[in-house]
């Protein structure tokens, strides 16, 4: 199947008075239209840098040092400032942890919606007002009719979130870049407003990068999960395999802190140490210093990716030439 996005060799860097930090290097992965990619890693791992460069966002002091961002098979990072503009309001749409940052608070969400359904889609007023409504039901908001005339600030944070969703389906975009969506909200209310992203993710065959620090999330909602670390790929694979049997110590690390069915039997365990900071990469495998398994190459050597089995794992355990000489 081809790739709905298809990421290649990125790398992002942040320009410094006097050096150049890099912030994501050589990431590549595809989403196929229709799936879920879970893209998780502690605080600082570039997941929000490779979501906002295929956004086209990125801000100086950060920019696209290298790759290729495909969409369609179309190549979008290379695409000026009023072609991306029409490109996200349509077709790539965006969710983030905090509902204003995508909702103005000046404007009813009634007509946050029939704005943005206009802007994009031939529409007249009354059919958007009308597609407004119909949304704010699916996304389960009650009375939706009467809420087209509230506020965001009249809405708890969590009715907020699913304004955000209907917001970002009402073009029925293609792709979906959530990044850390319902990090802000409690967990009753997460779990619902994932299963409402996923529910109309799967009605409407939307493919979504869904960006989060929760292995709890991942093993919810997504279909493939991309773990990052340091600003680099260490594993990827499908999220069923991937959590059965994870290849690198740093993925076993992250599932050790699921409180759940998938680790009854041990207890819930924090990775040891922090990621190296932007301005002190570590050499060779940069979580080596943190690994319970390093070998003594991975301090000198930056593993390649091997493939094992359905999955892509960037740690020198996995190499099949290297497994005996460890
Ligand atoms: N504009 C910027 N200027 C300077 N540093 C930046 C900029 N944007 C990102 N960074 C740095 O790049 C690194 C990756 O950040 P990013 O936000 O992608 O991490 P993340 O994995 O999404 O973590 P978090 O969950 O905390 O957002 C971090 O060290 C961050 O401080």
């Amino acid at each position: 199947m081809s790739a709905l996005l298809s990421v290649q060799g990125l790398r992002v860097e942040i320009a410094q008075r006097h050096r150049v930090l890099t912030a994501v290097d050589d990431v590549s992965f595809d989403i196929a239209a229709g799936e879920i990619l879970g893209v998780v890693g502690e605080s600082g791992a570039g997941k929000s840098v490779t979501g906002t460069a295929v956004l086209g966002l990125l801000e100086r002091p950060a920019y696209q040092a290298a790759g290729r961002i495909l969409f369609d098979g179309r190549r979008i990072d290379t695409l000026d400032e009023d072609a991306m503009r029409a490109l996200r309001g349509r077709e790539i749409a965006a969710v983030f942890q905090d509902p204003l940052t995508s909702l103005d608070p000046l404007m009813t969400i009634g007509d946050q919606l029939v704005e943005t359904m206009r802007t994009h889609l031939d529409l007249t007023q009354a059919e958007a007002v009308e597609r407004a409504a119909r949304l704010l039901a699916e996304v389960g908001i009650p009375a939706p009719r009467e809420r087209l005339a509230s506020y965001p600030h009249e809405m708890s944070g969590g009715m907020r979130q699913r304004v955000v969703l209907a917001l970002a389906f009402c073009c029925e975009p293609r792709l979906i870049i959530a990044d850390e969506p319902t990090t802000a909200l409690d967990v009753s209310i997460q779990a619902q407003i994932l299963d409402l992203l996923r529910a109309m993710c799967r009605e409407r065959g939307t493919a979504v990068m869904l960006v989060t620090h929760d292995m709890g999330v991942i093993a919810e909602v997504t279909d493939h999960v991309a773990v990052m670390y340091a600003g680099r790929l260490v594993e990827v694979g499908p999220t069923r395999r991937l959590l059965a049997a994870a290849a690198h110590p740093y993925t076993r690390g992250l599932m050790a802190s699921i409180p759940d069915m998938y680790r009854r039997d041990e207890e819930l365990m924090q990775i040891p140490g922090s990621m190296p900071r932007l301005d002190a990469p570590v050499p060779g495998c940069a979580f080596h210093p943190r690994c319970p398994q390093a070998l003594a190459r991975c301090a000198g050597e930056r593993p390649p990716s091997f493939t094992t089995g359905a999955s892509q794992v960037a740690c020198w355990l996995a190499d099949p030439a290297g497994r005996s000489a460890a």
